[in-house]
């Protein structure tokens, strides 16, 4: 019977690929996102709120984040903006408080998206730095869903969505913090995941979202082979965040965005470390950090100017 329900996933799953399933409804759901000032966090706003959904915003920047509600508001949505840091798990609770007495209701939809990265090699990175990698990209998510995840069982209906990375399911040199905080959201993603199917909390569903690069800034300079560029080309952030939509709104457990990094996923658990090695070297993704560290650096030092 086992190997049989795992031939029936394997096919339902491949199927999937061709024939989407019916998505679900999600108007006058409550959708908190984390980082939603930044780059793929307004898309995520965007994005619900053209489903019927009400966002709540939460960042540490209130400025960005007050853009992001604007945009949320001249769509005719609702957005309710909160300044927050993430790392910090008594603001967490307390804002996570304010907003249940604010909107005297329960977010349903969490979306963990808030990231960042030090954008320095290990040995010259200054340990704030890294710890704060952990913090942000990490530590924050057992803050969130500690804060919010009750409710949802309580109701036994909601959401815990999880932006990762691809950098948390394979690595790469010179990005030591941020593989080492992706790879632990990844694992307190799937072990959570585990741990709601193991009690049969079946109406709380999660998704771990990994995308390979995206255009928002965040990885500016990061370079593969040129050739190899050609087919694996960093993603427009519009794109990640439909592709990101269309897995939550089906209650897919994983995506990796684009497909094709499935692949490398799949190399570094088969193939020998050494094979893997020689495969990084010939696309030229063993050093692709490095351009970016460069420029991470010309940018702190205003030789170039960011919008
Ligand atoms: N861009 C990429 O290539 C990829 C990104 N990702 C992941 O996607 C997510 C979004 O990335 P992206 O939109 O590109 O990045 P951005 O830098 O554009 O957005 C991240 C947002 O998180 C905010 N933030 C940072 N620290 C905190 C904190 N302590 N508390 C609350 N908010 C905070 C940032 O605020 P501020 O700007 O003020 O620091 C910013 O608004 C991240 O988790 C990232 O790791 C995954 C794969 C690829
Ligand atoms: C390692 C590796 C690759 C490059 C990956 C890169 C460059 C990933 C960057 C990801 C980022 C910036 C994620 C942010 O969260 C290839 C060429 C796909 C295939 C071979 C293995």
């Amino acid at each position: 019977m086992m190997l049989l329900d795992v031939i029936y996933f394997i096919l339902r799953n491949s199927l999937r690929v061709i024939m989407r399933p019916r998505t679900k409804q999600i108007e006058g759901e409550l959708v908190l996102i984390t980082g939603s000032g930044g780059g793929l966090g307004r898309l995520f706003a965007q994005e619900f709120t053209k489903h019927g959904a009400d966002v709540v915003l939460w960042d540490i920047s209130s400025t960005c984040n007050e853009q992001t509600a604007k945009l949320v508001h001249e769509m005719g949505g609702k957005a309710h903006v909160y300044t927050v840091d993430v790392t910090k798990r008594e603001d967490v609770y307390r804002n996570a408080e304010l907003v249940r007495k604010d909107l005297g209701r329960d977010v349903t939809i969490l979306v963990n998206n808030a990231g960042v990265v030090a954008g320095e090699r290990m040995l010259d990175c200054p340990d704030e730095l890294m710890e704060r990698t952990m913090k942000v990209n990490s530590h924050a998510h057992f803050w969130t869903v500690k804060a919010f995840l009750p409710q949802m069982k309580a109701q036994n209906h909601g959401h815990i969505v999880t932006i990762a990375s691809v950098l948390g399911l394979f690595s790469t040199a010179g990005v030591e913090d941020y593989c080492a905080s992706k790879f632990a959201a990844v694992g307190f993603h799937e072990s959570l995941a585990h741990e709601l199917l193991t009690e049969e909390v079946q109406g709380v569903k999660t998704t771990l979202v990994c995308p390979y690069i995206v255009d928002t800034g965040m990885f500016e300079g990061c370079r593969i082979r040129e050739e190899v560029e050609l087919i694996f080309a960093p993603l427009e952030p519009q794109y990640c965040v439909e592709q990101a939509m269309n897995a939550i709104l089906i209650d897919q457990p994983l995506v990796c965005i684009p497909r094709l990094t499935y692949l490398p996923f799949l190399a570094r658990a088969l193939l020998p470390w050494e094979s893997n090695v020689v495969m990084y070297r010939f696309m030229g993704s063993d050093k692709c950090m490095y351009p970016f560290i460069d420029n991470k650096r010309q940018v702190a030092n205003g030789c170039i100017k960011v919008e």
